[in-house]
């Protein structure tokens, strides 16, 4: 059983104490002591499995897979087009967060061997925890003989603009309840293409705020484009170069998740050197992320929180991981992580050899719009300001008969980028149905270093998506296909 701080029979001291049981938490805890004594903690403050399992991850994706099934059924003619029942797509979003229940972790957790701790924590000296429960009991103080490990996540960050207007954040979005007839969308970033792409399918209509002039920055721009092509496809109003610069609202205030946070929201956007009002009956904020550090007793050991996000070392005991480490939010590479760190600390206790780790581990991700878009590795424009003379493949992603076949009205756009030096794969960039699928044959490219002569012997199943492979191969110059 999970214990609430503070439990007087809980055990005070572990071999490793983790602060924070979302995925990467859970994930270091069980690197950390598997097919050992050691013993860890996970201290949680709210829901163990964290934002993926019950507020991002999990309930975006069981809302968006329906709707791309339902979108590209009605581009194969031959079965009947599915309408979208929004009773339902929300009640299979409550199946995958488990109705907000966290005992399926628990009882994962405990089958592991870890002891779960309700509660906040924060660290008073060096490898010293105190737990403060989430009725204010406590504290409990809890020792950690060898790691203290921060998984601590991270938390939306709000524009001062919009902070007294009571917003949504992705949580509302992911956890919709009170569907809005009309929602404002700010952001241009991965929660914001998202969440647009749910919303309008409940019916809400959705303005888009951007500030820059382009969707996804920092992923090849033809990603973008195909992604707003799509959205304004779905009727959402995607203004770009738009900023919001103030606003007011009657009532805000927070009325639980998903639900309406008061009255009408009234926007002042300024765009093009005009300004506009907009009315809406609720606003989402989807401007970024930062890792959650402020409230973790950092200042008792010395450290701030940029000392765990800037890349330095830290002293032995403690460890960051995860959105809370600075490195890619993304639940995938802080598990990836978590695996690396936890396997290192299970080393140091038992003298076990530590795995050797690649320099340079290239960061896949996967926006789950209609269309897809997954990319891995480096863009063009970063391979070049990295100094990689490079040359690219692009090819339409309907240019192989398997990746058309997925439905009748197939866009966007399949791209590998290759080092000219090592002719070698640097990164990959794939728009298009079931893109995600054709993503990690990219990836191990890149990790295996393997060279693009050798991959035309690696010969895709006809007729797959995978064909695709062959296409972008066929469109290096020839001199690469000599090893
Ligand atoms: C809407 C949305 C959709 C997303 N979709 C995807 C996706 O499809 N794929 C993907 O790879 N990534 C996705 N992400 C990113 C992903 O959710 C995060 O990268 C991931 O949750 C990070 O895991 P974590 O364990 O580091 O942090 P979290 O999941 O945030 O977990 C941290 C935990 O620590 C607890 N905690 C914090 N401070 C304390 C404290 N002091 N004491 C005790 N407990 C504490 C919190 O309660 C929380 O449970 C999405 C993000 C959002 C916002
Ligand atoms: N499918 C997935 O893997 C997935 C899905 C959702 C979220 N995530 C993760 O969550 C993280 C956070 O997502 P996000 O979309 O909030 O962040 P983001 O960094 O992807 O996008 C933030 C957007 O907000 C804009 N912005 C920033 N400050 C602003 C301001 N003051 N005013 C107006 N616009 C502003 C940026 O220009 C950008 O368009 C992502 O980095 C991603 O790693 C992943």
């Amino acid at each position: 059983m999970a214990a609430d701080a503070p439990s007087p029979d809980a055990a005070t001291s572990f071999d490793v104490i983790v602060l924070g049981g979302g995925a990467v938490g859970e994930n270091v805890a069980q690197y950390a002591t598997e097919g050992t004594d050691l013993t860890a903690a996970i201290v949680e403050g709210e829901l163990l499995g964290g934002e993926c399992s019950y507020y991002a991850c999990m309930p975006s994706k069981a809302l968006l897979r329906p709707l791309a099934v339902a979108d590209a059924a009605a581009n194969l003619p031959g079965i009947t087009t599915p309408e979208v029942d929004a009773e339902a797509l929300l009640a299979r979003r409550d199946t995958w967060v488990s109705h907000y229940s966290d005992a399926g972790q628990v009882d994962w957790a405990e089958g592991a061997g870890l002891q779960v701790v309700r509660g906040h924590g924060r660290l008073v000296g060096e490898r010293e925890v105190e737990v403060v429960g989430a009725d204010g009991r406590g504290p409990q103080r809890l020792r950690a003989e060898r790691a203290v490990v921060l998984a601590t996540g991270s938390v939306p960050v709000i524009p001062a603009e919009l902070r007294e207007l009571a917003p949504w954040t992705s949580r509302d979005a992911t956890g919709v309840v009170e569907v809005p007839d009309e929602l404002v969308i700010v952001g241009g970033g991965v929660v914001a293409v998202e969440a647009a792409t749910w919303m309008a399918a409940l019916g809400t209509r959705v303005t888009m705020l951007v500030r820059g002039d382009a969707l996804l920055r920092g992923l090849e721009p033809f990603a973008g484009e195909h992604v707003l092509e799509a959205l304004r496809g779905l009727g959402v109003d995607v203004r770009l170069g738009a900023s919001v610069v103030g606003g007011e609202r009657e009532g805000a205030r927070e009325t639980g998740l998903g639900r309406l946070h008061g009255g009408r929201v009234r926007l002042e956007v300024e765009s093009d050197d005009r300004r506009d009002t907009l009315e809406a009956d609720e606003v989402l904020v989807a401007t970024g992320r930062r890792p959650r550090l402020d409230d973790v007793g950092l200042e008792t050991v010395g450290l701030s929180p940029e000392d765990v996000t800037g890349g330095g070392a830290l002293p032995d005991w403690l460890h960051a991981v995860g959105d809370a480490s600075g490195e890619a939010p993304l639940t995938h590479w802080g598990k990836y992580r978590a695996r690396v760190i936890g396997q290192r600390i299970l080393a140091a206790a038992t003298g076990e050899a530590t795995e050797p780790v690649p320099d340079q581990v290239p960061v896949p991700q996967v926006v789950f719009t209609d269309p897809q878009v997954a990319a891995v590795g480096l863009t063009e424009a970063d391979a070049r300001e990295a100094g990689h003379r490079v040359v690219t493949a692009q090819v339409p992603f309907s240019g192989a008969a398997g990746s058309a076949l997925l439905r009748d009205d197939v866009t966007g756009t399949a791209q590998i980028v290759v080092d000219l030096g090592t002719r070698t794969l640097v990164g990959a960039t794939f728009v298009g149905p079931e893109a995600s699928e054709l993503l990690h044959a990219a990836t191990i490219a890149i990790v295996g270093t393997v060279r693009v002569h050798a991959l035309r012997h690696a010969v895709p199943s006809y007729p797959a998506a995978s064909e695709l492979w062959l296409r972008l191969l066929e469109e290096l110059p020839r001199a690469l296909r000599a090893g």
